[in-house]
């Protein structure tokens, strides 16, 4: 068994903290360990570096908003309309108040509600760790929806837009919601899946934009005190709910098994996005461009959360288009010495997004391949995770924006634990090392510590580490080995260098193949290399002879396919395949049977279910 620390600096998060300190003595957000705090935190962080530091809560928040709705500090961008800080606080508020009408009575003494199940409770939190489903785009009222059940004691649920009805149900009846907060465009459906799983529904209020007259109104200087004392109000007689309390349940997407719900809590997430904020250096100077769902840890924490936290932008595409992506880019950076005022710095994305991306530049014309090439090289840093970045997709994005990009590896259960550096060199096939204060190991069989590098069950420890598998303890007690390291079921190894090689799920992409023990990513990343190939997926099938048996499942390029069309051939044989292979892979990683897709079976997050399509191609 080896094990590694991290030791990165902390220099960047110490001054944010020293900055901070007056503020957070006073702070009652501060006791609760609640992200609602850090995110209005964000704003004192930019209103201090103003040069004004106030000596108070009060004070401090009064500047912070009433700067947040003179334009200055949006949070969020979308379908052309702007949402400040100050407005995704107060609409937070309301969907508080919204929530407490439905699910408490005031006692008599004032201090207290009782909830729905007759409990009485403090008013902040009554809602007592009830579990609130949020079905709704990217969009403010998301973002509004988190806080406002964070704000109440909830435990907050985001749902999959994309999840039919019967998992859905599903994931609702598990997890018990009490409540679905969603949007209109939902309605129909979510308010039939809260009626068949007796939770109630509501729709989240439409939340002010910066253009609109009403939010002028709401936070003029009148407004902005009367948000704050009752946010005051709330907060400062409140008994301080424990940084462990959990406040967010993430579904896996059941790669390996049927969805689990990861149980997060306040402490863990304020630890995760200091601990993004530090390593990937985001500021209130910064503009996120988003188009990842927000059930997953990659597009909620990267993207969403530690940008907030830290006081950057964030600007949602509902939906990831390519076309959208290299426009917004262009937009952000017209011609050289010009940039927009509300300029694109930032970017993350899964490998099929850089792939779709590459395809729309090889299709400009030559004048708009150059400004779309003059406009990504802008942006302060380009990040790829989820699934394994194939290694010519990496070189093609370097050669065309000038971007290595930074490709890290995280789960739902830790969000991100590795990841290569921000300064110094990004290694291609490599997720880089242990992230600030994160801990892992690598526990090797018995046979694999003779000779050659460490291969085995990478296990992490770390502070944003989840709490438990919702209603699983059993589970959750296999999950973890000694000193509280938790096994993540994906093999790994370790370069001379120290930096981390993903070599993919235990159970779904290492094959045993004749005494071999094959990593299917490794395998894929040398397929990918080849020029009639688009995306391929290699997985072991059950044999005989061998125990398992390596099957390439290949979608082809588009120019191989008319080619083939052209010349009335198959885009490309078993034969033709392997005799390219030879070249390059050792005989027993040769696949010994090809399969041709138009595409592979993706989910939201661009992964391809191993295991369903094995029990395709099995059955
Ligand atoms: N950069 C990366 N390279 C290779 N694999 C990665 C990378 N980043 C994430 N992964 C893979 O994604 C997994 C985490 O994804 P997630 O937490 O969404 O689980 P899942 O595989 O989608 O679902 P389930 O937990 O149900 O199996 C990791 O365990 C790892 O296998």
């Amino acid at each position: 068994m080896i094990s590694f620390n991290s030791n990165a600096t902390l220099h960047g998060l110490q001054l944010h903290r020293i900055h901070l300190t007056p503020v957070r003595a006073a702070n009652p957000f501060a006791r609760s360990g609640f992200l609602g705090f850090p995110v209005l935190q964000s704003l004192f962080h930019s209103v201090q570096s103003g040069g004004s530091l106030s000596s108070t809560f009060m004070d401090v928040a009064k500047v912070a908003v009433t700067r947040a709705a003179t334009h200055d500090s949006v949070a969020i961008r979308a379908e052309d309309k702007s949402y400040s800080f100050a407005h995704l606080v107060s609409s937070a508020w309301s969907i508080s108040n919204l929530l407490h009408a439905k699910f408490s009575k005031t006692t008599e003494d004032g201090g207290k509600s009782e909830n729905a199940l007759g409990q009485v409770i403090d008013v902040n939190r009554f809602l007592n760790g009830a579990r609130v489903g949020i079905v709704a785009k990217p969009s403010a009222e998301f973002v509004a929806g988190l806080l406002g059940t964070w704000l109440s004691g909830g435990v907050a649920v985001p749902l999959a837009l994309s999840y039919p009805e019967a998992e859905l149900l599903h994931v609702m009846n598990d997890s018990d919601v009490t409540m679905i907060l969603s949007t209109p465009e939902h309605q129909e459906l979510m308010k039939n899946v809260a009626a068949k799983c007796s939770a109630h529904f509501s729709l989240i209020p439409a939340v002010t934009s910066n253009s609109s007259e009403a939010g002028s109104h709401e936070h003029s200087e009148n407004g902005v005190t009367d948000v704050i004392s009752k946010l005051m109000g709330k907060f400062v007689d409140s008994k301080s709910s424990e940084g462990d309390d959990p406040a967010l349940i993430l579904y896996t997407s059941g790669t390996t098994g049927k969805p689990k719900g990861v149980v997060h809590t306040h402490r863990g997430i304020i630890s995760q996005v200091q601990i993004l904020t530090e390593a990937w250096e985001y500021t209130p100077s910064d503009q996120f461009l988003h188009c990842l769902p927000l059930h997953h840890v990659h597009g909620l924490f990267n993207a969403l959360l530690a940008p907030l936290y830290a006081g950057s932008g964030v600007e949602f595409l509902p939906k990831f288009s390519v076309r959208g992506v290299w426009q917004r880019w262009r937009e952000s950076y017209p011609r050289e010495g010009s940039k927009s005022k509300d300029a694109i710095t930032l970017f993350t994305g899964v490998p099929t997004m850089y792939t779709r991306l590459l395809q729309g530049y090889d299709a400009m014309d030559p004048d708009m391949k150059a400004s779309s090439a003059f406009a990504a090289n802008k942006l302060r840093l380009m990040m790829c995770g989820s699934s394994a970045l194939p290694y010519p997709v990496m070189k093609q994005w370097e050669e065309i924006t000038g971007h290595r990009l930074l490709e890290r590896y995280g789960m739902t259960e830790f969000v991100m634990a590795l990841a290569n550096p921000l300064h110094g060199n990004r290694k291609g096939g490599t997720v880089g090392k242990p992230l600030p204060r994160l801990e892992v190991k690598i526990i090797t069989e018995e046979e694999s510590e003779k000779d050659g590098p460490a291969i085995g069950e990478l296990c992490v420890r770390s502070p944003s580490l989840f709490k438990e598998y919702w209603k699983q303890p059993k589970v959750t007690a296999e999950s973890f080995i000694d000193g509280g390291f938790f096994k993540t079921g994906d093999t790994v190894t370790v370069d001379d260098d120290g930096y981390y090689i993903i070599l993919g799920r235990t159970n779904a992409d290492i094959m045993k193949v004749g005494g071999y023990k094959l990593s299917a990513l490794d395998i894929e990343a040398v397929l990918l290399e080849h020029e009639d190939i688009l995306e391929v997926c290699v997985l072991g099938l059950p044999d005989k002879d061998y125990g398992e048996i390596v099957c390439a499942i290949v979608v082809p390029q588009e120019h191989a396919k008319k080619r083939a069309e052209k010349e009335l051939k198959p885009v490309m044989t078993l034969e033709e395949f392997q005799s390219w292979a030879k070249k390059r892979l050792a005989p027993y990683k040769i696949p010994t049977k090809l399969i041709l897709w138009d595409s592979l079976p993706r989910n939201a997050m661009g992964k391809v279910n191993k295991k369903e399509v094995k029990k395709l191609l099995v059955d």
